[in-house]
Formats: C-alpha cells, structure tokens, sequence
C-alpha cells in the first residue's frame, strides 16, 4: 500500500508547497522536498505520511479512484497520448478545485499550520506498532487547513462559547474551535489515546486559545455519559471520531439534552468516500476499506428520521452534515 501512495506522490507536481501541498500557494515558503537537514527515518515517515495525505482527496471522492483506474489502464494499454491526457486534465481539473479553495480562504494560524506539519512527519507506523494509537491512525484522518478554516468560521458565526468534540487526533479542530471562542470560553475534546491526548496538548499549547482546550481521555461514549450526568451543554458539537459510534454519541447528546436551544452539531465524513450514496460496485475501494461501508449511511439516515431537528449535508471533503434543534432552524427557538 505504501510503495503504491509513495508512486502516486511521485506522480504529482513536486514544486507543490511542502506545508499545504498546493501547487499555487501563496501562503507558505517554497516548498523544499525533505532530502536534507532531516533524518533519514524521519524523511521516510514524512515521505510516507505526505503520500497518503496526498491521496486523501483520491480515498473521499470516488470520481477521482475511477479516474485514477482509468489512468492506470490507459497506460498500461498504450490508449493514444490525447485520451490519456485528457483523463490527467480530468484529475488536474479536480485538484485544481480543491487548491483554489485552499488557497484563496484565509491561512490557518502558525500553531495550526505547525501541527499540520507535526502531523505529516510524527512516526505513526511505530507509535501504532507500539500500540499507543488505534491501528487506522495516520495523518489521513487530520482535518486540515481548510476544514480547520470552515470550523473556525462556523463556530464564530454560531456565537458558540462551549464547544464539544469527539475525536482529538493532534487536536488540528479542537484548536480551530477554540481560536473562534471568546476568551471565557471552552471546548472539552474526548480522545481514546492518551498518547494522542499528551501529543496534542504540547501542540496546542503553543497557542494562547489553548488554554480554551479541556482534554478528557477515554472512549467517547464514557466521556459523554459522564458529562451527561453532570448535565453540561454545548453551543457547539463536532463528531469526528470511529464512525460506527456516530449514532450512539448522536443520542447520548439529543436524548440528554446536551445541546442549547440554538446550538449545531457538525458531523465529518457524512458521504464517507462515497459508500453513504454508492453501491459496492462502484466505489473502487478494495474490500479492506469497505467493511464498515453501511455505518454513514445509517446515520445520516436515523438523522433524517430525528424529528427533533433539521439537518443539510454539505459536500465539502468528505461531507459534513450540519444538524440543528428544528426549532432553531425554523426561527421559533
Ligand atoms: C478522524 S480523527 C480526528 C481528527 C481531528 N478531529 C482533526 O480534525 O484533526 C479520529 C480520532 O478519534 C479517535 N477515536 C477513535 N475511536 C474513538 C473513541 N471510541 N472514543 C474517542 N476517540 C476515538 C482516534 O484516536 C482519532 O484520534
């Protein structure tokens, strides 16, 4: 898998930027590709990493797999040199989107910027040998730079002062929660690994909003049972955590009431590479990442059956669904 992503990276533009990959920014320093001043496992791990952050757009959109399949045959069948350029204008076109949206939304803080990096070059293969983190941990799952930027954003406009969110990773949307709370405010993160709980409090706390930052260790249902009981509420939710406890955190949250009148709940991965709207046959994803493939689409669908709240789904990255009280959303909360 990895010799395949590190051929895939080859095959992009290698003058992209080293700090957000794209091939226009403006944002950062020219991007140096990491030969020297850097150890050679520590070069490895980030050539290893930034390959399947580069192919993160290629896991969430299934026109892009097809294209990539489509690339591959055309190649291997000698197509004619016009029809295999117009497939990579095809593959351009898609990047070219998601770069311009990158690029000309307003850059991440330094701190975020930083545990962006931090992220793409930490050793993931051996802290997951060594069993500090869960075996599907890797920079893939990071939200990023521009879905960092949306959250930050949304949580402003929503005037939220108490944030929750399930699924820390190195707390890249806790800290873009918090850099949008006012200075009394708070956003409690659950996080399984303690490894990734100490690892995010280092990098947040190069920022002053992470002091706004509560981390509580342990699976998300316990914290969240937990802060039920003690009848805490939230302006502001985001799920980000193993897809298959979406609609048990979901309910824990409605059902205990933990959400104020005129709060959002923000839900990642809602079309989830494309299983929550496609049939196995035209996903192209191999069998190994398709086995929770049923797990969105329950969701969104025990969301759309909630008569208690209205809800859009948005197809930004990977999908984020935006749900709120439907008092709230109609105006009458
Ligand atoms: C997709 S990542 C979170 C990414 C992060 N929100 C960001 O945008 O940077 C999912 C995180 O959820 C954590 N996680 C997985 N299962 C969990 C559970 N049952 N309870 C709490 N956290 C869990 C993983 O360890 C991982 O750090």
């Amino acid at each position: 898998f990895q010799t395949e992503m590190i051929d895939i990276i080859k095959s992009y533009n290698q003058d992209c930027c080293f700090s957000c990959r794209r091939i226009s920014c403006f944002h950062h320093q020219p991007r140096v590709y990491p030969t020297q001043g850097i150890s050679t496992q520590k070069s490895r791990d980030l050539n290893i990493n930034m390959a399947c952050e580069m192919s993160k757009t290629t896991r969430v959109s299934p026109v892009l797999r097809h294209l990539r399949k489509l690339q591959q045959n055309a190649k291997a069948n000698n197509a004619p040199s016009d029809a295999l350029i117009q497939i990579e204008t095809c593959i351009d076109c898609i990047h070219a989107r998601n770069d311009y949206c990158e690029t000309i939304s307003s850059p991440p803080s330094d701190v975020i910027d930083n545990i962006v990096t931090e992220t793409e070059t930490h050793p993931w293969q051996q802290v997951r040998d060594e069993g500090k983190v869960l075996s599907d941990v890797a920079p893939i799952m990071l939200s990023g730079a521009l879905e960092g930027t949306f959250l930050k954003m949304l949580t402003g406009m929503s005037n939220a002062k108490r944030a929750l969110e399930i699924g820390l990773l190195t707390g890249c949307s806790a800290l873009s929660i918090a850099e949008a709370l006012p200075a009394d405010g708070e956003v409690v993160t659950c996080e399984i690994s303690e490894y990734l709980a100490s690892l995010a409090r280092k990098l947040v706390d190069h920022s002053p909003h992470g002091k706004k930052i509560k981390i509580m260790t342990g699976p998300g249902t316990d914290c969240l049972q937990q802060m039920a009981k003690e009848g805490q509420k939230f302006d502001f939710v985001f799920i980000d955590a193993d897809k298959p406890g979406y609609i048990r955190y979901y309910k824990i949250i409605m059902d205990n009431d933990m959400l104020t009148p005129r709060g959002t709940i923000l839900v990642d991965n809602a079309l989830y590479a494309g299983m929550s709207y496609l049939p196995q046959d035209k996903l192209q994803l191999s069998a190994r990442f398709t086995t929770t493939n049923h797990v969105m689409r329950e969701f969104n669908e025990y969301v759309y059956n909630d008569d208690r709240v209205s809800q859009v789904l948005l197809p930004i990255h990977d999908g984020v669904m935006i749900i709120r009280r439907k008092e709230a959303f109609e105006g009458t909360a």
